[in-house]
């Protein structure tokens, strides 16, 4: 074992201190009737009302704020940009832009030291296109997050702002803290709108015959499918960029400094090693053009097995083809972890830039969700992603570390060998089958926090979604996979086993295993196969 380059224990990548952690500890699991109150009253909901009732024709004032967060980071198609600007030109007044950076929140939401790095990298980059608009992007840290509607009110306040705008952020306990931002702003006569901007298909527009949302994926999928082929124009529509303000901005008293307000390039509890910085900008470049040509790769080239792993997604000697691009054999070949097969769009995806509805949109005027296309199968996969954050909308109580099926909160787990590899894969972000082999085993459901705090790509939905469902606690349960048919994957991550090839690579026997140095089995799966039954039927069972 002790060739093994990396473990699951033994693949921090960051100096995160502990001293954020020691003064600030949330409660990062709700009682179940905390939970059940929460479900029966969806903060979503009370967010919509709130800006419902807001104030339909604010105050006159001097600029318009839009309000960007983690996961807006983009400026070509973005709602609440686009619709802050069109209100600035309206009444002819600046736009501002602020980001607020809460280490609090990011302790609270197991935030990885590499996604804070890859928002500041990509912070950086909107400031300057930003600023070629005169647009100023103001960024600030916050402390104490509970501080932060205060906060904003205030910045509202400094710059007699009308109107604020920001996309919706689906955790309770944004959607809490947005709904205090939205009742302060009315008192102060200034518009709040929060608008939807995550998914193709917003949550509370695909919901059952009983206006709930929906606990199973394929009915919830077709659905959706439908949904957005009866109004292609409305959910693949560009949101018009930005548009400039007078350069006179720049030479404004209360203006002009903003200009200057610097993206820090790194934040105190969430640094991350210079060699991993590194590797992370290799891997997960930022910048809206390098995302869209790694989504250009996707749809137009080959998969490589030379890019298996953490390498640069852009690196050259990509093939082009008509039929065999990756997203063309995506039906057949998206399983594999032995090379490039999926699109590697995770972080850009749902932090920015081209966003799922930009991704589907590149695939077709007549969007095809089926399975036996590349396109469609990977439209598919788009839906899941939808299909969690409706689900978190819907049930918030599994943002608040319950899960969804409350019967098994109490379910005991162990855990195991292969399936290690997966997570140290591709650092940062394993593929959608690098996860479910990591999650096949180990402990499940309540191992999203962990993962959380080292993917650049920790999403709360699609995160929870897919552990729960690794776990069969959430919706849609029970994974299997065909991953590795040419072994290269675990003779990449595996060194003992480099030598060894068919059928005893995926189980090696107790005397090869033996002979190579290779563990023997932790977990006896027919054993815990019957243990795991058992705690099913009887939660909290030994
Ligand atoms: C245990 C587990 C944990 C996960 N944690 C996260 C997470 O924290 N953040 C996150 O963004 N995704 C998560 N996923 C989903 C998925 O694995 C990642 O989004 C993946 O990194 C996407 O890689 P890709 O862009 O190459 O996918 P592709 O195969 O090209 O898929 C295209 C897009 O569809 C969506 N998608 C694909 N598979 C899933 C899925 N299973 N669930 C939800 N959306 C999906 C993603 O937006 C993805 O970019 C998790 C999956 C599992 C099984």
């Amino acid at each position: 074992m002790s060739k093994r380059p990396l473990s699951l224990a033994a693949s921090p990548s960051s100096k995160r201190t502990r001293t954020a952690a020691a003064t600030f500890n949330p409660r990062k699991i709700a009682s179940s009737a905390a939970a059940a109150a929460t479900d029966a009253d969806p903060p979503l909901l009370k967010l919509l009302k709130a800006v419902k009732d807001g104030v339909p024709t604010p105050k006159k004032g001097d600029s318009v704020v839009y309000w960007m967060r983690m996961g807006d980071l983009r400026i070509s198609d973005n709602r609440a940009l686009s619709l802050a600007s069109a209100h600035a030109k309206k009444d002819n007044v600046p736009l501002v832009v602020l980001f607020i950076l809460s280490p609090q929140d990011w302790t609270a939401h197991d935030r990885a030291p590499r996604r804070i790095d890859f928002t500041l990298r990509n912070l950086a980059l909107i400031k300057l296109s930003l600023a070629e608009l005169h647009i100023p992007l103001h960024t600030v840290t916050q402390p104490n997050r509970r501080a932060i509607p205060q906060q904003v009110l205030s910045f509202l306040d400094s710059l007699n702002a009308f109107a604020v705008y920001a996309n919706i952020e689906y955790e309770v306990d944004e959607l809490r803290r947005d709904v205090a931002i939205c009742n302060g702003a009315k008192s102060k006569g200034i518009s709040a709108t929060f608008a939807h901007d995550k998914c193709v298909v917003e949550p509370g527009v695909v919901v059952t015959g009983q206006n709930k949302s929906y606990a199973v994926y394929t009915p919830y999928q077709k659905a959706w499918l439908s949904k957005l082929n009866a109004n292609i124009p409305y959910y693949l529509e560009d949101c018009p960029p930005p548009r400039a303000n007078s350069e006179s901005v720049r030479g404004s008293p209360k203006f002009g400094a903003l200009f200057d307000t610097p993206v820090p390039v790194s934040v105190a509890g969430f640094e991350l090693d210079p060699a991993d910085r590194a590797k992370m900008e290799e891997v997960w470049p930022a910048g809206e053009t390098k995302a869209q040509d790694i989504l250009h790769r996707f749809i137009r080239t080959k998969s490589r097995s030379c890019q298996l792993g953490a390498v640069d997604p852009l690196a050259p000697g990509a093939e082009e083809s008509d039929k065999r691009s990756r997203i063309v054999v995506y039906d057949a070949e998206r399983d594999r972890a032995d090379r490039d097969t999926t699109s590697r769009i995770r972080c850009v995806k749902f932090s920015f830039m081209c966003n799922a509805k930009s991704a589907t949109r590149s695939t077709a005027r007549k969007v095809d969700g089926g399975k036996t296309t590349g396109i469609g199968r990977w439209v598919q996969e788009v839906a899941w992603r939808d299909f969690y954050v409706c689900v978190l909308a819907g049930f918030p109580r599994v943002s608040m570390g319950r899960p969804f099926l409350e019967k098994y909160a109490n379910v005991r787990w162990e855990g195991p060998p292969v399936e290690e590899t997966a997570y140290t894969a591709t650092p940062g972000s394993p593929s959608p089958t690098e996860l479910a082999l990591a999650a096949a085993n180990i402990e499940k459901w309540k191992s999203d926090g962990y993962f959380m705090e080292k993917l650049i790509d920790g999403d709360l939905a699609s995160n929870n979604g897919g552990w729960q469902w690794c776990a069969s606690t959430g919706v849609d349960p029970c994974p299997y996979f065909r991953a590795d048919p040419t072994g290269n994957f675990i003779r990449q991550w595996v060194p003992e086993l480099g030598a060894v090839r068919g059928p005893d690579l995926h189980d090696p026997s107790a005397s090869i295993a033996t002979k190579l140095g290779y563990p023997l089995p932790v977990v006896k799966h027919n054993e815990a196969r019957d243990r795991a039954i058992r705690r099913f039927k009887d939660p909290g069972a030994a």
